[in-house]
């Protein structure tokens, strides 16, 4: 029945799919040719969650995906690196928060279905790619194959991303995006957006002509030993970038400085009577995620900052990092991002918001001397 549709059958092809006694439900290829405006997409899954799926906006209103993988002027060009490989480079002027891409995936697969015969796993995955429509299936083909396994399956592993759907996670491959190298202190971010099945790439700093645009493929703001095991396991390279390579004695300042992040976070975090937050440690925070050249990760420094100074009722101050926080938050985590509803709220409303003089009467030491405000 491959290549006929009947009347209100959503997808191209009819689904192949296979079960046995460790699945509760098969896993079949689910494949539209007519999504995203004829790019197409496969989706490995169980048949209740394709068609969970298919609610979603990006297919019952194929209208918002219309600005989606457009490529038509694109703000980079490709560059092949020495041990890199393949790179975007910008090819003009990006300010903080331009769009670099938006993307739909061609491919969704979910990782349960590595519960079925390893042989019949790939069988999926190779059907998913073979319906492809023809464009898109090449753009998989160009990827890149780093462990010279199952080309498929390689390929996949190399460059897809991981995505949560339904509170689950997915695997996705967006072709265009899988060109960006890494680097621990990138100058982009990206987020997913669940109801459009959208992949964003923005730029997080000014980029100028002739950069590489880069983002981290793995949580950065993790110590160096630990970032550089996990980008040699998961993507089978040595970190080369700056804050990986430099003098051991400037990565032991960098590391003490990612430890100092996580434990100002902590204790910013702290809402309970004994907590010892205060708006000097989110300036600090702030300051070292600055030197750290975080830049994606401001948005998080900010919305504590913001916090911290509302909860001390310094009104101008919270809503100045709030607004700071929405930008950043947005580029980093996405415009639904509940994070970024509550700072809105925070930046427009400060007093009525929970956090507000929450901690006026706690022990707030200035300078050490003892003051309390
Ligand atoms: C998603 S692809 C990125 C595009 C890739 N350079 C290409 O030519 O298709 C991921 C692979 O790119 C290479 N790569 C990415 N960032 C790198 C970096 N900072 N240093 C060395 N290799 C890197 C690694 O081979 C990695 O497995």
């Amino acid at each position: 029945m491959a290549g006929q549709r009947a009347a209100n059958f959503p997808w191209t092809f009819w689904p192949q799919c296979f079960s046995n006694e460790n699945t509760k439900e098969p896993y079949c290829v689910f494949t539209s040719h007519d999504f995203a405006g004829g790019r197409g997409i496969s989706i490995v899954t169980t048949s209740s969650d394709a068609y969970n799926i298919l609610r979603k906006p990006a297919f019952s209103q194929p209208e918002i995906l219309e600005y989606v993988n457009d490529l038509s002027n694109p703000p980079y060009v490709q560059h092949e690196f020495p041990i890199k490989g393949r790179g975007l480079v910008a090819n003009k002027t990006l300010h903080r928060g331009d769009e670099i891409f938006s993307s739909t995936p061609l491919l969704i697969n979910n990782p349960d279905a590595y519960d079925l015969d390893e042989a019949e796993r790939l069988q999926l995955a190779h059907t998913a790619i073979a319906q492809l429509p023809t464009k898109t299936r090449e753009l998989f083909w160009a990827l890149l194959d780093h462990f010279k396994g199952d080309p498929v399956d390689d390929r996949i592993n190399t460059n897809a991303f991981e995505l949560e759907i339904f509170g689950n996670m997915r695997h996705g491959v967006f072709p265009e995006i899988a060109m960006l190298n890494h680097d621990c202190r990138p100058n982009a971010a990206y987020f997913f957006d669940e109801e459009t099945l959208t992949h964003y790439v923005h730029a997080t700093q000014d980029i100028a002509p002739g950069q590489e645009i880069t983002i981290t493929y793995t949580n950065n703001a993790a110590v160096r030993s630990v970032r550089m095991e996990n980008l040699k396991r998961n993507w089978g390279f040595d970190c080369s970038c700056s804050s990986c390579r430099a003098h051991p004695a400037l990565t032991a300042e960098s590391d003490a400085r990612l430890l100092q992040i996580e434990e100002l976070e902590g204790t910013l975090d702290d809402w309970s009577t004994e907590s010892t937050a205060t708006p000097e440690m989110a300036e600090a925070l702030i300051s070292l995620m600055v030197q750290e050249r975080l830049y994606a990760s401001l948005g998080t420094a900010y919305r504590l900052a913001a916090m911290a100074y509302s909860s001390f009722g310094d009104k101008w101050n919270a809503v100045r990092y709030a607004r700071l926080s929405v930008e950043y938050l947005a580029l980093d985590k996405g415009f639904r991002e509940g994070d970024v509803y509550a700072m809105k709220q925070l930046a427009t409303d400060p007093e009525m918001q929970w956090s507000w003089r929450k901690r006026v009467g706690n022990q707030r030491f200035v300078g050490g001397c003892g003051h309390r405000h």
